[in-house]
């Protein structure tokens, strides 16, 4: 066996690290379940922290004043580093000063730059987080944003693989991991060769984990979750759940891409490509088994649910009611791709084709301004998505039962439908 397949990686997303009584039972798991031997451990931003700042980013962007929501955030996490006993004030009143010099210049930020400057803003929450997660396990902190090379499309930075493997190899190479503390470094955030930060998109801390585990031929990684393992569906909106004890990275990948917010779409694939188990545990039953999804054949699953929030649908009919076309639908794609709106349904009929994508108010705005000339378009928001995959009459019976369908598709395994959520809107 490979001397590397050794090292195992965790990651401890927002809930995990929520508060002091969260990153002490950390400490815990990492004492009982992660040493002896190389560990590195991914630590996303605590709690909320991650929407405290885009919040605070809308306020300084918009001129309005944000001192009150900067020291809330100041004090949670000094709080924090009180009560676990850490000397932090120091080191978080200077990067408290790094994010107030980022949230003044963004004011003066142009639209055009503001996604870019999103990213300069939004990653302190993890630079907050990890550094008191170190200082409480003792570990080596670790900046990422060197080594996770991203190009620059802000928010949802593009991985340079190559230049990854090589920058993560040549910082953590086996002999250290193996003699020295664990290391500490931050999910969901990059950086570009011109030494600009970029973030993965919102919850990518899990695929950071990913990004390492492939990078380094982890033996596995783990994700500490506030649930039981990887469940047929979301239990705070389902009732009656059931985990699968173990699952293929195949079905994973698919109940990721549908919208199951457990993991980011992102992580399976660099794992299946080099075989890496990826176990989904709670951090708060960790001796309990959780989820193994690795390279398995199991037979049909229970079906699993899943709902998508804050949907629109897009309809566009040409103006002379002329057939929807193979040319339209390349001008509607190439548009949907420019202002990078995600299709997560489409269908089209004789002169009209509808696309279901997140409702992104900016994004939507870009595409009417760019497509109204040439093309009659309504929308419809506060929609939800809901797909159940690997669906049997009962399960279509529970979801669909009392509800107007608004779109809806099937293929052999997988049904989706469209139908309007709590706040529908026209436009
Ligand atoms: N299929 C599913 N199985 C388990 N949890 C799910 C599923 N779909 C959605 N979830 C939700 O995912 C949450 C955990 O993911 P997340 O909040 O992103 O964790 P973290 O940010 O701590 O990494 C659970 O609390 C649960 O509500
Ligand atoms: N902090 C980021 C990244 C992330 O992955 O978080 P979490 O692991 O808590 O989902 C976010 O909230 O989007």
């Amino acid at each position: 066996m490979h001397e590397s397949a050794q090292l195992k990686v965790y990651k401890f997303g927002g809930a995990s690290v929520k508060d002091a009584a969260a990153i002490r039972n950390l400490g815990r798991i990492v004492a009982e379940h992660g040493r002896p031997g190389p560990l590195v451990i991914v630590v996303s931003a605590m709690g909320k922290t991650t929407n405290a700042l885009e919040a605070l980013l809308q306020l300084a962007h918009a001129g309005q004043p944000y001192a009150a929501e900067l020291a809330e955030l100041r004090d949670f996490h000094a709080n924090v580093a009180a009560e676990l006993d850490l000397p932090a004030d120091e080191l978080l009143d200077e990067l408290l000063a790094g994010l107030q010099t980022q949230l003044t210049a963004a004011a003066t930020v142009s639209e055009a730059d503001l996604d870019r400057h999103y990213d300069q803003v939004v990653s302190f929450g993890e630079l907050l987080a990890t550094h008191i997660v170190a200082a409480f396990l003792r570990a080596r902190w670790l900046d990422c944003r060197p080594l996770i090379r991203t190009d620059e499309t802000w928010r949802e930075g593009r991985l340079d693989w190559v230049a990854t493997e090589a920058a993560l190899r040549a910082a953590l190479p086996l002999e250290d991991l193996v003699q020295g503390p664990p290391v500490v470094t931050q999910g969901f955030v990059g950086g570009t060769a011109s030494g600009l930060t970029t973030t993965l998109g919102r919850e990518g801390s899990d695929f950071t984990a990913a990004i390492l585990a492939y990078c380094l031929e982890a033996e596995s990684v783990t994700i500490w979750k506030d649930v039981a393992g990887l469940l047929n569906a979301d239990p705070k909106i389902f009732a009656d759940t059931v985990r699968y004890p173990e699952i293929s990275y195949q079905e994973t990948i698919e109940m990721a891409y549908y919208g199951a917010s457990v993991i980011h779409p992102k992580t399976i694939k660099p794992l299946a490509v080099r075989g890496i188990p990826l176990l989904v545990k709670s951090f708060l039953d960790p001796t309990a088994e959780g989820t193994r999804i690795h390279d398995c054949r199991h037979g049909l699953l229970v079906p699993a649910f899943i709902r998508k929030t804050d949907q629109c649908l897009v309809s566009f009919e040409s103006k002379e009611l002329d057939f929807i076309s193979e040319e339209n639908l390349e001008v509607i794609f190439g548009v949907l791709a420019q202002v990078r709106l995600k299709i997560r349904l489409m269908q089209n009929s004789a002169i009209s084709f509808s696309v279901c994508t997140d409702f992104l108010p900016a994004r939507l705005e870009q595409l009417l301004a760019r497509l109204r000339d040439q093309f009659t378009i309504h929308y419809n928001t506060g929609l939800e998505l809901y797909t159940i995959k690997n669906y049997d009459a009962p399960s279509l019976q529970r979801l669909t039962a009392g509800r107007e369908l608004l779109l809806e598709q099937r293929t052999r395994q997988t049904f989706q439908f469209v139908c309007r959520g709590a706040g529908e809107m026209e436009g």
